[in-house]
């Protein structure tokens, strides 16, 4: 069967094994090559082609409910469910999304982005079931990164007790984006390498080889689950939650799961089914890879690995350049101490984890306890730099209130993947974090338009005795290292004139060197302030900068309500000048290039730019 001919999983149930193990084989494949076209989780999807087939085969969806914690491994799933045909589009402006999407399919139960929400909402679906008298399966899938994040452990203290009936599937392929971390993990590994799995491993290999009537296959399954019956003593940690078990099943053979599943199913009340899977399964450079780089990827050459797009020259990534930044002033500075809950390979982070191994934390999938932990070290004395995507960020909203800010520790916190993000999508935008950060007392909170101001301003944050934010966007930037670090003064703005002004434009980040470049090319007369502080902000500069009287227009690139522009309107309740507003309008912002984003929300310099031509007519 072509993949693309997949309109149903109800095609797939009268499948031998034989016919589920080439399907398997085939779907791979097809993931290998359309990702290599068209970017996407190349690793996560490969480990899980079996288990999504057996699950389909075996549950009932959309009536059994399916959710996937991350949802960024749903892609067999997608096939199954009919949408091979779209993912050319993977990704893409009004393209197939890379999550479950509720509006996508009735095959997505649940949607997802963010990390170990799967488990919560699985507890909430089964008690609105329950109390509704219906019937069906909750089947949430999780793996053994995001069973490290808090909102994951307190779902199974609290699923422990509720005696909801739902199928907990463990997908533990033994990484999170990178290596997994923390107390978990080291208990996982011994279950993984007990004796008990190999031999199960084998029983099952030897006795499907030996048969293909199933009758010798259902004899080694029922022997199997025997001796998964014995395990549990092996496995106390979910017992330790008081759930039933199942398991370790190798995830990569279809009869096992298949059998694992049909005995799960019979089961009153949660348990969970460990299910032992290989992270890249099928394509040997991302089986062999340790550091991530194959968890995400961009466009590549299946044959070679190679990724096909190259950054321009001297361009790096925003992140590297805080990396190296770091590198260098924790050279000088031996109190400076980096954490990142789990993003070390996309926040660029790992050179710094081999040159300062006692100096490098990974807690993985926990912003929270990053957040409270950099500030238990600062008042330990250290000056740690917690490195937190913009997005994820939203879940230490309290610990930055509650533990940093209101103590008012020095902490620096990179912000990375501020701004648009692009082909991830809504869950992913972070554009939300100067609104909620600006009302938090004692936060400094900044973005550089430029390499040298992010060094400077990373510098000056060492240099600070407080909290201190510093965001910067996900992409690219021209850079050299600073011959020499220069202090910048917190809180102030810098204003670069073009011709002359017939209006100002008040902005921030990379836009201010864009917009002005435009400008320049077009003769347009302007004063581009570069807003680099959103707390505090530049007064003295804006009671300057009105009294030129011109128009005044405020350009963000982030959420409209609460950002650069309501700092400034505040400023200027007082005063009397009219203010024009350009930003994110009061809506969730879906995947696309930030290119075709930009366009979308009118944000991108050609159309700020006609609309400040238009105030010049
Ligand atoms: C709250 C949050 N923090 C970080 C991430 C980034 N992230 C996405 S997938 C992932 C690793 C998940 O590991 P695991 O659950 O084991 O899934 P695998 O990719 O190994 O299948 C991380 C850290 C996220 N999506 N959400
Ligand atoms: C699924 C997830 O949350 C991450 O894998 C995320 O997609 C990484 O984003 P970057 O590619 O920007 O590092
Ligand atoms: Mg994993």
């Amino acid at each position: 069967m072509k993949i693309t001919d997949i309109q149903s999983p109800d095609q797939i149930k009268s499948m031998s094994t034989k016919q589920l193990q080439e399907l398997a084989d085939d779907i791979r494949m097809f993931l290998i090559g359309s990702i290599s076209r068209t970017g996407g989780h190349l690793s996560s999807n490969l480990g899980v082609v079996e288990l999504t087939i057996a699950l389909h085969y075996v549950f009932h969806s959309p009536n059994d409910k399916f959710l996937f914690d991350v949802g960024h491994q749903s892609y067999t799933h997608k096939i199954l469910t009919g949408r091979a045909g779209a993912f050319s589009t993977l990704r893409k402006h009004n393209g197939l999304s890379g999550f479950q999407k509720r509006s996508e399919s009735v095959h997505d139960a649940w949607e997802a982005g963010h990390s170990s929400t799967s488990l919560s909402a699985a507890l909430g679906m089964a008690i609105a079931r329950d109390l509704q008298h219906e019937n069906f399966e909750i089947i949430p899938i999780i793996g053994d990164g995001a069973l490290s994040g808090g909102m994951a452990l307190e779902a199974l203290n609290d699923i422990g007790v509720s005696h909801k009936k739902m199928i907990i599937i463990f997908n533990d392929n033994n990484m999170s984006i990178s290596k997994n971390h923390g107390a978990i993990e080291k208990r996982l590994t011994n279950l993984r390498s007990s004796s008990l799995y190999r031999h199960m491993k084998q029983d099952v290999k030897t006795n499907l080889n030996q048969t293909k009537t199933g009758v010798n296959l259902l004899h080694s399954l029922t022997h199997l689950r025997d001796s998964l019956k014995d395990s549990l003593v092996d496995a106390p940690l979910f017992k330790e939650f008081n759930l039933d078990y199942l398991g370790p099943v190798d995830g990569h053979n279809i009869p096992a799961l298949i059998k694992v599943l049909e005995t799960a199913k019979e089961h009153e009340g949660p348990i969970v089914v460990h299910v032992i899977t290989q992270k890249g399964k099928g394509y040997k450079l991302a089986e062999q890879d340790r550091t991530g780089k194959w968890h995400g990827v961009g466009p590549f050459d299946p044959a070679t690995g190679r990724l096909l797009v190259k950054l321009p020259p001297q361009e790096i990534s925003w992140s590297q350049v805080i990396s190296n930044t770091l590198i260098d002033l924790a050279a000088k500075n031996p109190k400076i101490v980096a954490i990142t809950p789990a993003m070390a390979q996309g926040s660029k982070l790992l050179e710094f984890a081999s040159r300062y191994k006692d100096r490098f934390f990974d807690c993985g999938i926990a912003e929270q306890h990053a957040v409270t932990m950099a500030a238990g070290m600062a008042v330990g004395g250290l000056h740690p730099f917690v490195s937190i995507y913009s997005s994820f960020l939203q879940r230490a909203y309290d610990q930055i209130n509650h533990d940093v800010a209101r103590m008012n520790v020095p902490v620096v916190f990179g912000i990375d993947r501020a701004g648009l993000v692009g082909d991830d999508g809504e869950t992913h935008q972070g554009i939300y974090d100067i609104a909620f950060l600006r009302s938090i007392p004692n936060l400094v909170l900044s973005q550089p338009k430029d390499a040298k101001e992010a060094q400077n301003l990373l510098y000056s944050a060492f240099a600070y005795n407080g909290p201190f934010c510093i965001r910067y966007p996900r992409g690219n930037v021209h850079y050299a290292p600073n011959e020499r670090y220069e202090a910048i003064e917190i809180g102030t703005w810098t204003c670069h004139i073009v011709g002359i002004p017939e209006q100002i434009v008040i902005t921030y980040g990379p836009d201010v060197d864009r917009l002005i470049q435009k400008a320049r090319e077009n003769a347009m007369g302007v004063m581009v302030i570069n807003a680099r502080f959103f707390k505090p902000i530049d007064t003295k500069m804006l009671d300057t900068v009105f009294k030129e009287n011109l128009p005044v227009t405020v350009f963000e690139t982030d959420c409209e309500i609460g950002s650069l522009s309501s700092a400034i309107l505040e400023a200027m309740n007082k005063k009397d000048h009219q203010i024009d507003i350009i930003g994110i309008q009061d809506h969730f912002v879906p995947q696309g290039s930030i290119r075709v984003l930009r366009q979308e929300e009118g944000i991108d310099i050609d159309t700020v730019f006609e609309r400040l031509e238009r105030k010049n007519a």
